[in-house]
């Protein structure tokens, strides 16, 4: 069989997406997989419907907050149906935008799944084959079931952007990044939320700052249950209720969310048969230039197991194809550096690393430094909840290790920080910058 294509791309997720542009760009000829919309979970069920939603629920406390400061206005609750609607005509448009993009790029799209038969075979739905010397596999992941009795009377993250109305009682399972980003937006949108949570709240963060977000938390009335070990789920006359076998019985409640992470699509793919190796979990084994255990398949984004983020997923499909078609020298990705955001309330971002690494990794050569405030914004409108900003440095220069915000705004200021510290920020720099004043970014410059 020759070849049909240069490279073969399973998943038009954001990191098959990127692969394929890529590679195209650099005139492979590529054949894009994938049976469901263009966009993958970012897209469809992921960080665009949660963004759109935590617009929603921004909008909802502003509106408490112009009522407080002098606008005649009632708040008043958000039409869900009306929303839902907003948001999907959004995402058609990306979708729509991609299949566009991808035809002017020359990229072969199939809306098919594929397997592997050979290295270098792919094997259709239909039963067609296609051939490539190079295979990428960025077919994402998907949410955690759990095998205890009821669970499916709860959802999973997917099934909470289909919901038509607004859970009055609702029980979070899970501590991470869904569960305390959906908390966050339920209780703004005036839902009774319970967070059972088994480990700490978003464990990847640095704990000081989790802790304030905790207690922020608490204070808009997020009942949080700590060390809860949910058993089983079952129906009871008013509603769902639950068996935790450290905080007992808890419910009834309308609606469950179990955001207990996830899992890999990598069962269904041939792996095994080819030699491609898996962790025990099921994610594809890379090497640091996303290369799997056979030469010519190469996984990126979900699937790999590495920090689960759209844009990790994205710059390694790039810096792959960069590679394997532009004739670039490798550039591992950074994964110390990756700037990340939780959209709770308040958002909670970070870059870097967090203090507790950063001592284990270089002990007393570490300093720290820290700044709690009110913002503006909200001492006008007679809330006292402090914004949290953190700086980890090291060694007698102080260069930048970390930076850790909490408060209104985290999830724009990072973004530029983060490039400082990608270059080798030092303390003595974010003090020789001039400020722009009044913000609450400022107070990253003023520190110490
Ligand atoms: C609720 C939620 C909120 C999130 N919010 C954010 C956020 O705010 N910021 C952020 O950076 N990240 C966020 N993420 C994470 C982000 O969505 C993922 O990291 C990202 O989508 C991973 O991209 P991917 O290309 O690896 O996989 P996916 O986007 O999952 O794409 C995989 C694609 O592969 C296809 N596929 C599966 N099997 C096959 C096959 N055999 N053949 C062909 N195609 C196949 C699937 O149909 C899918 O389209 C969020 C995730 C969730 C669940
Ligand atoms: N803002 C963002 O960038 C964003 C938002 C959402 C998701 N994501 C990405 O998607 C990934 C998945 O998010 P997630 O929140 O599903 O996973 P997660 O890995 O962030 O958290 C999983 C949670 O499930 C809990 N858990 C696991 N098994 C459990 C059990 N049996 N009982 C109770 N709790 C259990 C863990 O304690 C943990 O708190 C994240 O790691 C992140 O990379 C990113």
């Amino acid at each position: 069989m020759t070849a049909s294509h240069d490279l073969i791309v399973l998943g038009a997720g954001s990191g098959g997406l990127a692969t394929a542009f890529r590679a195209a760009q650099h005139g492979a000829r590529v054949g894009l997989l994938d049976p469901a919309a263009l966009g993958g979970t970012c897209v469809h069920r992921g960080c665009v419907p949660k963004k759109a939603l935590w617009f929603a629920a921004q909008w909802a406390q502003a509106q408490q907050m112009a009522a407080t400061v002098g606008f005649a206005l009632q708040p008043g609750p958000l039409d869900w149906e009306h929303f839902r609607q907003l948001r999907q005509r959004y995402i058609d448009a990306i979708d729509e935008r991609y299949a566009r993009r991808l035809q002017e790029a020359g990229v072969q799209l199939l809306r098919q799944a594929g397997r592997l038969v050979a290295a270098d075979t792919i094997e259709l739905g239909d039963g067609s084959r296609l051939q490539a010397a190079q295979i990428v596999i960025a077919t994402g992941a998907r949410p955690r079931t759990l095998n205890l009795p009821g669970f499916p009377l709860g959802m999973v993250s997917d099934d909470m952007f289909a919901l038509q109305s607004l859970p009055h009682r609702a029980a979070i399972v899970g501590s991470g990044y869904v569960a305390t980003e959906f908390a966050g937006m339920l209780r703004a949108f005036g839902s009774e939320v319970d967070l059972l949570m088994r480990e700490r709240l978003l464990a990847d963060f640095d704990v000081e700052l989790t802790v304030a977000l905790q207690e922020q938390m608490q204070a808009q009335g997020i009942r949080i249950r700590r060390c809860s070990a949910v058993q089983a789920a079952h129906r009871g006359a008013d509603g769902i209720l639950l068996d935790d076998a450290r905080a007992g019985a808890c419910g009834p409640y309308d609606a469950l969310l179990w955001a207990v992470g996830r899992v890999p699509n990598s069962e269904d793919l041939g792996l095994a048969a080819v030699g491609v190796e898996t962790d025990e979990d099921g994610h594809v084994l890379t090497d640091a230039r996303q290369q799997s255990s056979v030469a010519g398949i190469h996984a990126v984004g979900d699937v790999t197991g590495r920090k689960a983020l759209t844009p990790v997923a994205t710059a390694a499909g790039r810096r792959l194809a960069d590679r394997l078609f532009g004739g670039q020298p490798e550039a591992p990705l950074d994964y110390d550096n990756i700037p990340s955001v939780a959209f709770s309330e308040p958002p909670l971002g970070m870059v870097g690393l967090t203090e507790a690494t950063a001592r284990e990794r270089h002990g007393d050569a570490v300093t720290v430094y820290r700044r709690r405030f009110t913002p503006m914004q909200w001492a006008l409108a007679g809330r006292q909840e402090q914004s949290l900003m953190k700086l980890v440095c090291v060694g007698s220069e102080e260069r930048v290790l970390g930076i850790h915000v909490l408060g209104p705004g985290a999830e724009e200021m990072l973004q530029g920080f983060a490039v400082a510290l990608t270059l080798g920020l030092r303390k003595r720099d974010l003090d020789s910058t001039v400020a722009i004043h009044p913000s609450s970014a400022e107070e990253l410059l003023l520190m110490g």
